[in-house]
């Protein structure tokens, strides 16, 4: 079975980290959003203010095509990508209905903790207030798995492994 993959989630939950993990382990290609953000939208990030959804639109349209791509080819893959609204998540899935989204579920503390020690980062702290007021949770009548970001990379990964072998029995 070839998995495609968004893992989703706030900044600094672990999108990257376990994104670029999970493909290791699931031998298929990695794709990161944050680099097919247009110029603008990471100017405005780095700038201390929270992207609109006119912002997110034409950058989830790429997250869509590149999703869109993987599953025409049925190579499978991952891509990291905040999906932070279900509408967001709608609009991806409108590309490849096939895929799954992870969740990396996790409470500020960890979170603020994790980004404090990634300097160098585009995306202030600052923003992560509005992350999570935007995000809205998986809804039952989405595929998804729901991840906890309390524990280490390769924990994270097996715990997806382990759900995805569940639901296959
Ligand atoms: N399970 C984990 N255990 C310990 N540290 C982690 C874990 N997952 C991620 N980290 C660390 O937390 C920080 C944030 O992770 P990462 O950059 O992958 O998050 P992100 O969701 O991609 O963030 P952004 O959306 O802002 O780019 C990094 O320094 C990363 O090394
Ligand atoms: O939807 C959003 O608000 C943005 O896309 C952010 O989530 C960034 O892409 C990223 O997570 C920050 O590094």
């Amino acid at each position: 079975m070839s998995h495609l993959l968004v893992v989703m989630g706030v900044s600094g939950s672990g999108k990257s980290t376990i994104g670029a993990a999970l493909s290791q382990r699931l031998r298929v290609p990695f794709a990161d959003a944050d680099d097919l953000h247009p110029e603008a939208n990471v100017a405005k990030m780095a700038r201390g203010e929270p992207l609109d959804d006119s912002d997110r639109w034409p950058w989830l349209e790429a997250v869509g095509r590149w999703l869109a791509d993987r599953a025409a080819a049925g190579t499978g893959g991952v891509m990291s990508c905040s999906a932070l609204k279900r509408s967001y998540r709608d609009q991806l899935r409108h590309h490849a209905s096939e895929t799954t989204f992870v969740l990396l579920e996790g409470g500020r503390d960890i979170i603020e903790r994790r980004q404090a020690s990634r300097p160098g980062h585009f995306m202030p702290p600052s923003l992560l207030t509005s992350q999570f007021s935007t995000l809205e949770p998986l809804e039952p009548d989405e595929d998804g798995v729901v991840l906890e970001v309390d524990q280490g990379v390769d924990a994270i990964v097996q715990a997806y492994v382990d759900t995805m072998d569940r639901r296959e029995r």
